[in-house]
């Protein structure tokens, strides 16, 4: 399976419809270059652009995933669309979309983990609840957002839930790009699976960007890894990896479920 990553650079002198449509047609680029395209997280307005967020918000089916669908349906590819601010019920949440060739919308999925502490997206939006994973012709993903990285449990969820394969789409900081490096491996490793961490590129809200997408194998090895500016990673993923890292390697079936509490001593 082929993929590409898109790592978009996300400035605020550029209007978000404007980002929208470009985005749309590096989408389209992909076609017969790739079978599934990831896109960053919160890519419209930029994932630290707070005071944007009520403003640029949208209901499903709003012109981020209008865009999005026909562009995955022009290219023909699998798209993880990376993800956008989603007003439902009054609330706003951190939410991703996974379409088919065809355009369809397969999985939705709401960040679980919000960043900012007591500020930002974490007072602003409500908390996703169900772990997503999506069933690929040859491939299982589970899908996580930015953050979530940060939190192994959300991944065994995942693998649990028969992940072959992360998508991690991000807006990382490039103050903290050590850990984003170190976390797609230690989470690809943990779990001997596929990790596709696609983040943006740019400065928005006074916050720069990491960029350094990357891709790391079943095994920990990094197979792409991209600069600090945008940049498309393209990248061949081989399901057969993951059964023979697991098979070859069974860490995974050693796991001791619900250790106790520690005993005082
Ligand atoms: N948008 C985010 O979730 C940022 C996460 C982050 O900066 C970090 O975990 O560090």
């Amino acid at each position: 399976m082929r993929a590409s990553l898109i790592q978009i650079a996300v400035d605020p002198d550029e209007p978000v419809d404007s980002r929208r449509a470009r985005v749309a047609r590096l989408v389209r680029e992909e076609s017969g270059r790739a079978d599934l395209v990831v896109l960053p997280e919160l890519w419209p307005m930029g994932a630290f652009a707070y005071e944007l967020f009520a403003a640029e918000s949208e209901p499903l089916n709003g012109p981020t995933h209008r865009a999005m669908a026909a562009a995955a349906r022009d290219a023909g590819v699998w798209l993880h669309a990376g993800s956008f601010v989603e007003a439902e019920g009054g609330a706003l949440y951190n939410t991703s979309l996974v379409l088919s060739p065809d355009g369809e919308l397969i999985a939705s999925y709401r960040k679980i983990h919000r960043f900012g502490f007591d500020k930002g997206e974490a007072v602003m939006m409500a908390a996703g609840e169900d772990l997503v994973t999506v069933d690929l012709p040859h491939l299982t993903l589970g899908v996580g957002t930015c953050y979530d990285l940060r939190f192994p449990e959300l991944f065994r969820g995942l693998v649990d839930a028969g992940a072959q394969a992360f998508v991690v789409p991000a807006g990382w900081p490039a103050r903290r790009r050590a850990h984003w490096t170190l976390l797609a491996q230690a989470r690809a490793v943990e779990n001997q699976a596929y990790v596709l961490a696609c983040g943006t590129a740019g400065t928005h809200a006074g916050v720069e960007q990491a960029g350094h997408s990357i891709v790391v194998d079943p095994w920990g090895e990094v197979l792409a890894e991209a600069g600090p500016d945008e940049e498309t990673l393209r990248v061949v993923l081989d399901p057969a990896k993951v059964t023979a890292t697991r098979e070859q390697f069974p860490a995974l079936k050693d796991r001791v479920l619900g250790i106790a509490a520690p005993r005082r001593v």
